[in-house]
């Protein structure tokens, strides 16, 4: 179990800093203003305004996490900035606002509840709040924890962040182009060999961790194990081949990101910082408020030879972070990915910004103006697009109230000025700052003449990044960018995402359409589904190349959708603008602006069965939404699907796991099995790489082979009940009681003859068909909504063994204590039977789901949550937790039982009870088989 670490969310925050940005940069929120990233400024950042909150509830939907952390400082003066939890522990880390808040807070969590006592979780569990830097974060290096203890930590701190060391060109280098100094046939091994120990082995690892969750479980409920796919054994279980190179290998990027920040120059003597800065600008240092001017600070002892340190002077300037806001922006001219022409706008953003009266934005303190400048360039078009991202020319959110931020007064005169500087010419050749023997490669006659083409301005006032729906205003030139790929011309907008390596983006979209090739026996009837498809280019170019016949296309973002939907018709592909085509089938292109996890399952549905379809997905660096995971799985008319993955190392890791492994609830359909890895390297010089992982449906026939019995869900029509419930239990209660409700019985079990989870009608309520939740057989209970059995239950027709799951079973305490936590998150009231020393319904009420769909993604949620339990490396702790947990449970029950609104049946403790209940839904979780069905 991960304790909260006083400097980890800061640790993933720093991490992109110190690399080139990420692939998906135009939707993650990038590092390069965040000002939290060297140690130093972390650690100083998490004595002033983290809390941890601890006894949180471990299992939290994330967009509970702020109504929660709101409710707390309901009322209150507190401002919360930031909240971060960590899945399954039970602590929440907070960011205030204000350093002032701090203290206010703990109080308010510690003292702030019922009679003057700490908060309470919805357990009834009592809170406690620390500051972050107070916590036993388990760090046992002895300075640090010296640093803690230390009084003055915080004066040293903020003195020590003072203390800059500047990075000499090989250093920057080193940060942002890790691999620089490598061979480029070099630099491919690395990846190559990252891809098999990280990405492929890692694949198979997960995979056969699920099966081995099952094996357990077999051998628990005493039924033969599922055998593992034999293709997941083999030696080398996916096959994967050598990178393909980039044909660029320096100066490929068509877009940068810099950072409006300071630049850092060491000056030697008195004498020097006179001439040094007149070197860089006359010293002028109007771009700043009084608290944000440069400062001069000691430089780094052991980057100078001289005993005293030298002073360092800070000028605006824009450029890369390449060890954190504190020490300071980088010119991009030592960068080998970087162009010429990038490089060039940075220079006169250099120009511009020690003469201007409007500051950098602190994203520290929130003042300042200017954030960061996106640059994008067309290689094919030379068109060159720049985005100013900037704070309100009042004032960030930071501002100091005696207006001494606004710069309302002089924006428009100085946005005009900017604008000049960057668009009066051609731009300038800049002078590099390449290694020694650095090859450059030949120009191209005379195209190399790039001027701006078009600027935008973004206002900004939140706290982190714009999302890629942020509106831009447009002051200069043309509205958007023009690029060609392949046979296609595509319009790129500020907002869309375009790969950032043009020539790698050719090779990439040239791997996927032979891999779509591959399969495509009748293009022109082909649908190719593209995934997050941004502008529009993977679809369109495999319409181009005629490898398919038609395209729906999905994205999140709005701007990359309005280029997409251009971009259909510039290629000549008529697009479907929804309402406008009166014959739905007759589309060739349909592009959709939706997140994927909305929009996917229900185009799934629209397409005619004889359709064959082809996927790709091309999700951004955190992954597939499991919904679009399920829906891809779900339906078997995708044979094919092409995984083009930023992030081959985590996230595909995970979804392949998930669209490869034996079906379960969640993820049913047959499962899909890798056949081709194929790296490509889109970022020389870097440790990035893409992924394109190619994946087949499993036959029936293969797939077939490993099924020893059906274990799904049934859906029985009325008229059968009786029939099946009678079969089912000698008893037959269950099928009379369910005939007198003239309901619908969903059981979960093996299968009776379908396959199929289909829930045709939005009428039917779910209720018991448990004869053992049933206290009595006179019809006087009210009708409970969803039984879920489990598959040992039906085979054994032993239901009395419900109950026998013994509170010692450390195990079984910690499910049902994780349920308990996941139903309280999703709004039931639990109440749970005792009797003895048994255990196993929870009652449930104030169930959210108000029809079949929403029953059954909350049931699945749940049998998710518990499945991916692992029992067999739960620690102590662990056991500790679950002691805890039996003890709080049996308290409860026991409350329950005395006020009598508990419920119960024959079998518990209280039968009476049960029927006077206020339940309206009960819900019997049977743990036994909170687990993917075995298949085997
Ligand atoms: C790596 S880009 C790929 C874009 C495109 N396939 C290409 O090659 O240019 C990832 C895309 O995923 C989109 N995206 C992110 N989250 C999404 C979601 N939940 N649903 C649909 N698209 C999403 C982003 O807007 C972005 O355009």
């Amino acid at each position: 179990m991960n304790l909260p670490n006083a400097d980890d969310s800061a640790a993933v925050e720093s991490s992109l800093t110190l690399q080139e940005k990420q692939p998906d940069e135009d939707n993650t929120q990038t590092a390069q203003d965040e000002p939290s990233s060297t140690n130093d400024e972390r650690h100083w950042d998490h004595t002033s305004k983290k809390v941890v909150v601890h006894n949180v509830l471990k299992f939290i939907r994330s967009n509970e996490i702020h109504k929660l952390t709101s409710s707390w400082t309901k009322d209150t003066d507190i401002v919360i900035v930031k909240t971060k939890k960590p899945p399954k522990e039970n602590w929440i880390k907070v960011t205030l606002k204000e350093d002032e808040m701090v203290d206010k807070f703990i109080k308010l969590i510690n003292e702030g509840g019922e009679g003057g006592k700490a908060m309470c979780n919805a357990r009834g569990g009592v809170m406690f709040a620390k500051r972050a830097n107070e916590m036993d974060d388990r760090d046992t290096n002895d300075r640090k924890r010296k640093e803690r203890d230390d009084d003055n930590g915080d004066a040293r701190d903020i003195k020590r962040s003072h203390v800059v060391k500047i990075l000499s060109a090989d250093e920057v280098r080193d940060a942002i182009t890790p691999l620089w100094r490598k061979e480029y046939k070099d630099q491919l091994d690395v990846k190559a060999k990252e891809m098999v120990n990280k990405c492929s082995k890692n694949i198979v690892k997960e995979i056969k961790r699920k099966f081995r969750t099952l094996e357990h479980e077999a051998k628990r409920g005493h039924r033969e194990a599922i055998k593992t796919y034999t293709w997941v054994e083999a030696k080398r279980a996916i096959s994967v081949e050598q990178p393909v190179p980039s044909p660029q290998i320096y100066e490929y990027r068509n877009k940068c990101e810099f950072t409006c920040g300071y630049r850092h120059v060491e000056v030697k003597s008195e004498e020097s910082v006179d001439k040094d800065t007149k070197d860089e600008g006359d010293g002028e240092t109007k771009g700043t408020t009084e608290d944000l001017k440069p400062e001069e600070v000691n430089a780094d002892p052991e980057s100078s030879n001289n005993e005293t340190p030298n002073t360092i002077k800070k000028i605006p300037a824009a450029g890369f972070l390449a060890q954190g806001w504190q020490g300071g922006v980088y010119s991009p001219h030592c960068l080998q990915n970087v162009p010429d022409w990038a490089c060039a706008i940075a220079d006169i953003l250099n120009e511009y910004l020690p003469t201007s009266p409007m500051a950098p934005y602190d994203s520290k303190v929130h003042r300042g103006f200017f954030r960061s400048f996106t640059i994008r360039c067309s290689l094919r078009t030379r068109e060159c697009m720049v985005i100013v991202l900037h704070a309100p020319a009042k004032g960030g959110v930071g501002a100091k109230e005696d207006g001494s931020d606004d710069y309302s007064e002089v924006f428009e005169a100085e946005k005009e000025r900017l604008v000049g500087m960057l668009t009066k010419a051609v731009l300038a050749v800049p002078n590099r700052d390449f290694p020694e023997g650095h090859v450059r490669a030949a120009r191209d006659d005379g195209s190399e003449e790039i001027r701006v083409t078009s600027v935008f301005f973004q206002e900004y006032e939140g706290l982190s990044q714009p999302g890629p729906d942020h509106p831009v205003q447009h002051v200069y030139g043309k509205t958007c960018l023009e690029e060609r790929l392949g046979q296609c011309t595509f319009q790129i907008s500020p907002g869309a995402f375009f790969q950032t390596n043009t020539e790698g983006a050719e090779k990439l979209y040239g791997i996927i359409v032979d891999r779509i090739k591959e399969v495509t026996q009748d293009p022109k009837q082909t649908l190719l589904f593209d995934v997050c498809c941004g502008t529009g280019t993977i679809g369109l170019t495999c319409l181009k190349e005629g490898i398919v016949g038609r395209l729906v296309g999905v994205d999140i973002a709005e701007p990359a959708i309005l280029d997409a939907k251009v971009n259909a018709e510039k290629n000549g592909f008529l697009h479907d603008d929804n309402n406008s085509a009166d014959d739905k089938d007759s589309f060739l292109t349909r592009f959709i602006a939706s997140p994927a996890e909305k929009v996917l399952a229900e185009e799934m549905k629209s397409i005619p069965r004889t359709t064959p379809v082809v996927a790709v997905v091309d999700p951004a660096r955190d992954g597939l939404h499991g919904a679009v995971v399920q829906t891809l799985r779900k339906n078997e008319k995708i044979e094919r699907l092409v995984y083009v993955s930023c992030n081959p190392t985590g996230t595909l890791v995970r979804d392949a796991a998930m669209l490869c492994a034996p079906p379960t609830k969640k993820y049913p359909g047959r499962p899909f099995k890798p056949v081709l890895a194929q790296p490509v390297d889109m970022f020389p010089l870097t440790s990035h790489c893409e992924m394109v992982m190619t994946f087949d449906r499993m036959s029936e026939e293969e797939y077939g082979k490993y099924q020893v019995y059906l274990h799904i869900i049934l859906l029985i029509p009325l008229l059968a009940i009786g029939t099946v419930a009678g079969a089912l239990d000698s008893t037959s209660l269950r099928g009379r009681e369910l005939a007198d409700t003239k309901e619908i019985c969903i059981y979960l079990g093996p299968a009776f003859g379908s396959q199929t989870f289909e829930i045709p009608s939005d009428k039917f309520r779910f209720f018991t068909s448990s004869a053992r939740t049933y206290p009595a057989t006179d019809g006087a209970c009210d009708p409970v909504d969803v039984v879920l059995l489990t598959s040992r239950e039906l085979e054994e027709k032993s239901f009395c063994r419900l109950f026998k799951h013994n509170l010692d079973e450390w195990w079984t305490v910690r499910v049902m204590s994780a349920a308990t936590d996941w139903m309280l998150d999703n709004g039931f009231t639990t109440g749970a039977c005792k009797n003895k020393n048994t255990f196993g319904t929870m009652y449930l009420k104030n169930v959210k789901a108000t029809n079949t769909d929403d029953m059954e993604t909350l049931y699945y949620d749940l049998v998710d949550l518990l499945s991916n339990f692992s029992y067999a490396e739960l620690g102590k702790q662990e056991l500790a937790e679950t002691a805890l947990s039996a003890h709080m449970i049996r308290t409860v029950m026991e409350d329950l039982a005395k006020t009598g609104t508990t419920g119960g049946n024959e079998h518990t403790c209280c039968p009476d009870a049960h029927r006077n209940a206020p339940y309206t839904v009960l819900a019997m979780l049977i743990f036994d088989d909170c687990f993917p069905p075995n298949v085997s």
